[in-house]
């Protein structure tokens, strides 16, 4: 994470900031015909077709944004457990900000996370339906060559993952899903969660770290909050980068749609100006004999050690 920028209270009239599908289009934008936008961050990506969709935003060269992931009823029940989630909490929101694990119990109940889990598959084969250079680059090791790491992003200590995850996993999963369904996931610390943002809140510019990124936005621009959104920069390979420039690009989808990112993209949650701005957000990579284990529970409980427990885990 890095800690960075004050964000002046107007947004520059530079960045491009585009909160309705279709409702402005111009050199960001393709409409792929596959039932989701492509939006470029590097224009020339966007001609170059040696490179597929999956590599590209591995690069952090492309964000997608799938429409109508989740429906209205079903972004307002996950909102409100945000909210009822706010509400049971005693510390004020750093930042105007509140962030929960779905598999936080205290948090959430099990209905929730069923909601999650249900909306993240059907994210997950729209993906492995329409962009499968997706699970190809990024998520499944390569039988030849070790590509696996190369492609991965930097950590979070900017290191290049070296150790891939053992050759048997092409043999067992052929998609994001079934790596999903089997547990072969790494996530990120405390994702997959659910972000509240109340006036004033935001989540400052850095990178996810992890090979994608879903964040679905459960509550709409205009009808529910001002300012907010998702704003990305360009450039995303410097490691060092702290940008004190505003993004090049906000988006701000209606609620329900799935915005889909690689871990280099420098990004952040921009400032909310009135109401309540909500996600669900959650990166994850392909588990490998490294990965920490408190990353692999996923929507589920951690498992709980009773105090008396004298053992090692
Ligand atoms: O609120 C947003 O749009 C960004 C959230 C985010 O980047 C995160 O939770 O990692
Ligand atoms: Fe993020």
């Amino acid at each position: 994470f890095l800690p960075l920028l004050q964000y002046p209270n107007r947004i520059s009239t530079t960045t491009t900031t585009i909160s309705r599908r279709f409702s402005f289009e111009d050199d960001w934008l393709e409409d792929d015909d596959e039932d989701h936008d492509i939006y470029w961050l590097e224009d020339f990506a966007a001609e170059n077709e040696d490179q597929s969709l999956g590599e590209a935003i591995g690069a952090g060269e492309a964000v997608v944004c799938i429409p109508d992931v989740a429906s209205r009823e079903e972004t307002l029940d996950l909102f409100q457990a945000g909210l009822n989630a706010v509400a049971r909490r005693d510390e004020p929101a750093a930042r105007g900000r509140s962030r929960f694990s779905v598999s936080d119990p205290e948090a959430f109940s099990s209905d929730v996370v069923l909601l999650c889990d249900e909306i993240l598959c059907r994210v997950l084969d729209h993906l492995d339906d329409t962009i499968p250079s997706i699970f190809e680059t990024l998520f499944v090791p390569d039988d030849i060559a070790n590509d696996w790491a190369d492609q991965q992003p930097l950590n979070a200590q900017g290191e290049q993952p070296t150790v891939p995850p053992p050759d048997h996993i092409r043999d067992m999963c052929d998609s994001l899903r079934d790596l999903y369904l089997m547990g072969e996931l790494e996530w990120s610390e405390g994702e997959p969660a659910i972000n509240v943002y109340e006036g004033g809140g935001y989540f400052g510019a850095h990178k996810d770290h992890l090979a994608l990124t879903v964040l679905i936005p459960l509550t709409t621009p205009d009808s529910d909050f001002e300012g907010g959104g998702t704003g990305f920069w360009k450039g995303n390979r410097e490691v060092d980068e702290n940008p004190a420039t505003q993004p090049d690009l906000i988006l701000k989808p209606p609620a329900g749609s799935a915005l889909i990112f690689g871990g280099d993209v420098t990004h952040a949650g921009m400032p909310v100006a009135a109401g309540y701005r909500s996600v669900f957000v959650c990166s994850f990579s392909t588990k490998t004999p490294v990965s920490q284990p408190d990353r692999l529970h996923g929507m589920q409980a951690p498992p709980k050690v009773s105090p008396n427990f004298k053992g090692t885990i």
